[in-house]
């Protein structure tokens, strides 16, 4: 019998240093946002709460502490956000970019594990906020849970 204890293998929000770890990142970016010249109009009605809640939405994506969902919205409501702004692929790439490039000002950690399921996680929601952004309606129940992202794969192929 094997007794040699199994690692604790810890959750994506862990290693990446805990919600003071997301709230700089994300405070960074969308100040850097408001400086850029494709992203500022973009972002230019966000609330004052937008890069918080940004965070914290992450972080709970991450298996961090489920604020989001608990005090400020719902994976319906964060989708919600996204409709009729018609987003468009170059302004994904630059969102992409520059909160990768964030991600390494603000020192997230940058292992190759951490940034595949990070920017696996980046490129699976951005692109999602896209589709959203064009479509009139959006299928998903008003209760529909808030996604969970580890450190493996995806759930298969996309289904529209
Ligand atoms: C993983 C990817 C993404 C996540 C998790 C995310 C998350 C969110 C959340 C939580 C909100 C609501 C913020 C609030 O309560 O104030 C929001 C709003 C918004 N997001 Fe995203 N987003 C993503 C990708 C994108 C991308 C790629 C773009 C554009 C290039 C975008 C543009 C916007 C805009 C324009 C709003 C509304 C801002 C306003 O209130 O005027 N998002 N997003």
């Amino acid at each position: 019998m094997n007794t040699t204890p199994k690692a604790v293998v810890p959750t994506l929000y862990e290693w990446a240093g805990g919600m003071e770890k997301f709230e700089a990142w994300t405070d960074l970016f969308y100040q850097r946002v408001k400086e850029d010249a494709v992203l500022a109009p973009v972002f230019a009605g966000m609330s004052a709460d937008h890069a918080r809640h940004v965070a914290h939405f992450i972080a709970e994506v991450f298996h961090g502490p489920a604020k989001y969902s608990t005090e400020e919205g719902s994976h319906y409501e964060m989708i919600h956000h996204h409709l009729g702004k018609h987003l468009t692929e170059g302004q994904r790439q630059r969102w992409i970019g520059l909160i990768l490039d964030t991600a390494d000002v603000i020192g997230l950690p940058d292992d190759p594990e951490f940034r595949s399921a990070l920017v696996g996680y980046l490129e699976w929601g951005s692109r999602l906020a896209v589709i959203n952004s064009k479509a009139g309606v959006v299928s998903e129940q008003v209760d529909a849970t808030m996604p969970s992202w580890g450190w493996g794969e995806t759930g298969g192929p996309y289904i529209p």
